[in-house]
């Protein structure tokens, strides 16, 4: 199931839908395994998971079981926690003899312990130490109410210690949103492949730890899926290496455009091309700011740009494969123009951010058709205000608006966020799992913007250079934290470039 562009690999990256996943269960029933020992595995680690959690036997445990197979997997847990000496007191929101298939068989199992089920109110938490949230998984089809609302109402007001079974109930699975409520958990135990939803917020902020169980699926029983959900990371792309035949020329010419106005973002996205490893960045800037954008920067080149001829000569050198237009630029007309210019002169890749999107805010339409018309890859890098400026028809979940963005203008649009995503035109998407709130910072998207050109530049694709720099964006932001300003991140990549390309072979 390897998705063209992307690196083999990225099948251990893959993220399933709830259809997919059903998918794979069919498919391994029809090979042979019994469903009913896929649901053993799940609860013996679901139960697993408790007990390391949950060392003292005399603390109850509560399970909380719904009407499908995730509440099968529910009275799995049960029985082997109360199998192994724990205090356990299980409620269903259904009567057992409404249950069918396995979850019924693992309900006659419990009760053959001579345990009952009690009905799932509010009132069955009174002295759980710990919970397990086994009411819906997949299957979940509409918003929670009534019993099992309340029930994760006050698993969250009494802050009770909860663990889910594949995800916390309420989580929609493809795409992260939340269905009424959902209990806020230590931990979620998933099965064989994670989904969307574990990566996505809000949802991600309801799982907890995550922990991906093998439960004896496995790759043959996903064979001819098409995945198209991905999490970022190196099992998806593999960063340009510099070898000893390379030059400066070899490895890639930026062009960026920048205002006198506003010096500082240019060259923010200039530092960051430049650190990760473009082999020569030029400013295209006002006459005026020359001095301003090459004082602090005396190994980038800048050429003088006060005119349309002046923007058209600096488009025309074809060792400039790369354009950023954007950062510090206003949303104006003469933008406007440049953008579409740069997008007729056909550069390998253009990478479109703050002014050079939102100039089109009143003509997004004028955007996609000269993007479909482009010789070049175009990507588009919007937070979600110019994200709704641009794509003000399309709704959804962030994963789905993403997509269809990507599909609507032709480019590459990476969303940004807190779990910011990278879709491509034929639909495949990736998800960057470790953003840090501390990057909500300025300039931060102008560095941003600089990685991906400075990726670009040295040969990777539109896609995996805006995958990769998004990436790399987020880790340089994990590892400084509090206190970062956008200076800091160039100057923290060197570190992380030096951790992926020498201290560990891809
Ligand atoms: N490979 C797999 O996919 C495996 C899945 N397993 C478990 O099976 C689960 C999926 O099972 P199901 O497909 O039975 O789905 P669920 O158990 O999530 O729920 C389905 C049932 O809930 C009802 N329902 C949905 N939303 C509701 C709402 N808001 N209020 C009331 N009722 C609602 C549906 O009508 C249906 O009866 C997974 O989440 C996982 O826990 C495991 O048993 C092991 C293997
Ligand atoms: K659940």
């Amino acid at each position: 199931m390897s998705v063209s562009g992307l690196l083999p690999s990225s099948q251990h990256a893959a993220l399933l839908t709830v259809e997919q996943m059903s998918a794979v269960d069919a498919a391994a029933a029809r090979a042979g395994v019994p469903t009913l020992d896929l649901m053993e595995n799940a609860g013996r680690a679901v139960a697993r998971d408790v007990m390391a959690i949950h060392e003292d036997r005399k603390g109850l445990v509560v399970v909380l079981c719904g009407p499908g197979n995730n509440g099968g997997d529910g009275f799995v847990v049960a029985r082997l926690l109360r199998q192994g000496g724990y205090r356990v007191r299980l409620a269903c929101c259904v009567d057992v003899t409404v249950l069918r298939g396995d979850a019924l068989v693992n309900a006659h199992r419990w009760q053959a312990l001579q345990e009952p089920v009690v009905p799932l109110t509010e009132d069955c938490l009174d002295g759980a130490a710990l919970v397990v949230d086994a009411m819906f998984g997949a299957g979940l089809s509409r918003p929670v109410d009534g019993d099992v609302l309340a029930c994760i109402r006050r698993i969250n007001d009494r802050s009770i210690k909860c663990i889910a079974v594949d995800v916390p109930s309420g989580v929609a699975g493809n795409s992260g949103e939340i269905l009424g409520d959902a209990p806020r958990c230590l931990s979620t135990v998933t099965f064989f492949r994670p989904k969307p939803a574990h990566f996505l917020y809000p949802a991600k902020a309801y799982c907890g730890a995550l922990r991906v169980a093998d439960i004896g699926l496995t790759p043959q029983h996903e064979a001819g899926l098409l995945c198209q959900t991905f999490l970022n990371g190196t099992a998806v792309w593999a960063l340009p290496r510099p070898s000893w035949s390379d030059h400066k020329y070899s490895r890639g010419h930026v062009l960026i455009f920048g205002s006198a106005a506003m010096s500082g973002a240019a060259r923010l996205a200039m530092r960051g091309a430049r650190r990760i490893g473009a082999g020569l960045v030029t400013a295209a800037v006002p006459a005026s700011a020359l001095a301003v954008y090459g004082s602090d920067a005396p190994g980038a080149l800048q050429v003088p740009w006060d005119s349309e001829d002046d923007a058209l000569k600096a488009l025309q050198d074809a060792h400039r494969t790369v354009v950023v237009i954007g950062p510090g630029l206003p949303a104006d007309d003469e933008t406007r123009r440049l953008v579409l210019m740069a997008l007729r002169q056909g550069q390998r890749t253009i990478v479109l951010d703050a002014g050079g999107l939102s100039a089109f805010a009143d003509h997004p339409d004028v955007l996609f058709a000269a993007i479909q018309s482009s010789a070049g890859q175009v990507v588009l890098t919007p937070h979600e205000g110019e994200f709704k400026r641009l794509f003000s028809s399309l709704a959804g979940s962030r994963l789905d608006r993403s997509r269809q963005a990507a599909v609507l203008s032709g480019a590459c649009v990476l969303l940004k966020g807190a779990d910011t995503l990278v879709a491509r035109p034929d639909g495949a998407v990736v998800i960057t799992p470790q953003a840090s709130p501390y990057l909500a910072t300025a300039g931060s998207g102008d560095v941003l913007a600089g990685f991906i050109a400075g990726l670009a530049a040295q040969g990777m694709s539109a896609f995996s250079a805006t995958a990769a720099g998004a990436w790399l964006h987020a880790e340089v932001g994990r590892q400084l934290g509090p206190g970062l300003i956008a200076e800091d991140l160039p100057e923290c990549l060197p570190t992380v470039l030096r951790r992926l390309l020498v201290e560990t072979t891809l």
